[in-house]
């Protein structure tokens, strides 16, 4: 018979699953028993839309048997079913193609950090068996097919003869080593605490085979064992239970189960609701971000159940964009099971849903940062970025859902903090909201631009995110308080007696300043005496709207349209490099034109701007040197 291959990155995972020593081994079983659920799913639905199928509720479940003396475990279900092509595309291939390549070589070593990005489902069978068959028959075809795979070197695929449509998969286990006993996975009693531990909410029955004692009949000292099929788990979905039954571990349980994210749930919102609409839902909060959450891949939604059944895996119609992190699912016995994903988008009773489920996920994030600040810092350096996008989309529409959501690094208090938290603790001679944008805390802490405001003693907000100054535009004001950038032409200080001299020095030295604009052309808007430089010699600042972190992020988008920032060299005049200005511009043009130069490239390098010729800018360096 023909051996296929695996596609290349299967195979890669393969492997892995192999030489697992990942010590949750018996994961394997949430991970086969979840997808024998998810196929009676599949056929539960199609018999309650289908009227040519007949309905019959017993006839769905999960079946488990363990044969102690051949060492093998089999998993049978009635559900869906698999045709040929299903047997080769779906146990061939990773469903997620590509995400693999995300990872790098050691983190994917142990074959840890892979389980929980990927769920890796029917693969993780390898990590207790040499050989794994699946006998297959799919809803409405003749032909059954066996498919079969000791691993790494391929798989086969032959017709095989198979009553029910439905599936079975039978692992023959490995051999027992020194470090890992598998016949814990044919003991029944191993077997029943698994099922029982990960898979207890499974909505169809879970059976199995059991051996129980009992008395002989007759007798009152001799015993005797007897067979008898046993349903092992709860069945009723969480979802369903009181919230007061409920532990963190069963919310945790259920997150792991569902492969919402392999990280433990940071909070978890359980909502029943039996207003004007009814719905059950489980809602999760991740602790850590999902590898490709930044990405295009990422897809938001919650999985959507109709009274029990799954219609729709992620329902992207029932999450903002800005809670896109959101994970969990819904359930609603007003929708119906009918409903394509062209209706849901215009049904009413979802569009409540969503309105409801968005202002409990804010809640729930407000009340995380009130009262567990640390775990809410974690969060927010997780999925911040997205709130931030949030303010800034829809033409900021959602500002006020969010706004209280935001935090930034503080001058002040050397951590993040909310804009309330700013608000509330200005003086009252200051105006603005300060900020000052840069690659990092450390720059920003040493742009010279932050001289005057930090010499008042007012807090200054530091922005690292792209988004940041894009979402404060947005945003305007909070509590009416203007936000301004530090870099800014007008930083609405009050003006003292040394800062009223500056307009006189300014107005006495135009002739200069004029001399060093018409020198550096259009790159700057003017040169002027700086009233926020104290130590510094120079720095950039800006007039209008665009700011030069606003500047670098445009410039580095695909359609750029060359939006410039309207700068302004400041020079400090308390700075000997002023004397040197002044003493250049009475006797020594050149010379002014060497240091105009030099002090425009300084300022650049200042803010992380690229120099236009640095051949040139270390070239004037060296003039000044001999
Ligand atoms: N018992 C089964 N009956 C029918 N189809 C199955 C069964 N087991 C697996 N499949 C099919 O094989 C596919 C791959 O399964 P696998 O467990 O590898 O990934 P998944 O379930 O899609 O994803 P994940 O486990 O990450 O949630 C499934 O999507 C399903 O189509």
């Amino acid at each position: 018979m023909e051996k296929k291959q695996f596609q290349a990155e299967s195979k890669r995972l393969l492997d892995m699953m192999i030489h697992s020593i990942y010590s949750q081994k018996e994961i394997f079983l949430r991970e086969l028993i979840s997808n024998a659920s998810d196929a009676i799913d599949k056929i539960y639905y199609k018999a309650l839309t289908d009227e040519s199928l007949q309905f019959d509720k017993d006839s769905y479940y999960i079946k488990i048997v363990a044969d102690k003396d051949n060492r093998t475990l089999k998993i049978s279900d009635t559900g869906i079913g698999m045709t040929k092509e299903d047997l080769e595309h779906n146990l061939g291939t990773i469903a997620k193609s590509g995400s693999l390549a995300f990872k790098n070589e050691n983190e994917l070593k142990d074959g840890y950090d892979i389980i929980g990005q990927f769920g890796v489902g029917f693969y993780s069978s390898f990590m207790v068996a040499d050989v794994v068959t699946v006998i297959s028959k799919a809803l409405g075809s003749d032909e059954a097919y066996k498919w079969e795979s000791t691993g790494a070197d391929g798989y086969t695929i032959e017709s095989y003869e198979k009553d029910s449509v439905g599936t079975e998969i039978i692992l023959t286990l490995k051999e027992n080593t020194e470090d890992d006993n598998y016949d814990e996975y044919v003991d029944e009693y191993r077997l029943k605490s698994i099922i029982k531990k990960y898979s207890d909410f499974i909505r169809y029955p879970i059976k199995m085979d059991v051996t129980g004692r009992r008395l002989k009949e007759g007798s009152d000292n001799e015993f005797e064992e007897y067979r008898e099929e046993q349903t092992i788990n709860s069945m009723v979905p969480i979802w369903r239970k009181n919230k007061k039954e409920l532990t963190s571990e069963d919310y945790e349980k259920f997150y792991a189960e569902k492969h919402y994210g392999f990280d433990k749930p940071s909070k978890h919102i359980h909502i029943s609701v039996d207003g004007a609409v009814r719905y059950n839902a489980i809602l999760f909060i991740p602790e850590k971000i999902p590898f490709d959450y930044y990405t295009k891949e990422y897809e938001k939604g919650l999985e959507l159940y109709s009274n029990g059944v799954l219609i729709m895996n992620k329902c992207a119609d029932l999450l903002p964009d800005y809670f896109s992190f959101v994970k969990g699912m819904v359930d609603s016995e007003d929708l119906s099971l009918n409903i394509s994903r062209e209706m849901l988008q215009h049904d009413r009773q979802l569009k409540l849903i969503a309105k409801n489920i968005k202002s409990k996920i804010k809640n729930q994030l407000q009340s995380l940062l009130k009262e567990e600040r640390e775990k809410y810092e974690e969060f927010y350096n997780a999925f911040g970025r997205q709130l931030k996008f949030g303010v800034y989309s829809d033409f900021g529409s959602n500002k006020d859902v969010l706004q209280d959501l935001l935090m930034f690094y503080s001058s002040k208090e050397k951590k993040l903090v909310t804009l309330d938290e700013y608000v509330s603790r200005m003086p009252e001679d200051q105006k603005y909201i300060y900020y000052a944008s840069g690659e990092s805390y450390e720059r920003i802490e040493k742009l010279p631009q932050t001289e005057l405001v930090l010499e008042k003693g007012f807090e200054i907000l530091y922005f690292t995110d792209d988004i940041d100054e894009f979402a404060i535009k947005m945003l305007m004001a909070y509590k009416e308080k203007e936000f301004r950038s530090v870099s800014s032409g007008d930083l609405g200080i009050e003006e003292d007696e040394t800062e009223q001299n500056t307009d006189a020095q300014q107005d006495e030295y135009k002739d200069l300043f004029a001399y060093m604009k018409d020198m550096l052309a259009d790159k700057v808007k003017a040169v002027r005496i700086s009233k926020r430089l104290k130590t510094h010699p120079v720095c950039l600042s800006t007039e209008g709207e665009v700011t030069i972190e606003m500047e670098k992020i445009l410039k580095s988008m695909p359609n750029n349209q060359n939006v410039q920032a309207d700068k302004v060299l400041e020079i400090n005049p308390n700075h000997e490099v002023f004397q040197s200005l002044k003493d250049a511009f009475a006797n020594d043009k050149e010379k002014l034109a060497l240091y105009t130069s030099l002090l425009y490239n300084q300022a650049l390098l200042i803010e992380g701007l690229p120099i236009q010729d640095p051949v040139e800018f270390t070239n004037d360096i060296c003039k000044i040197m001999v």
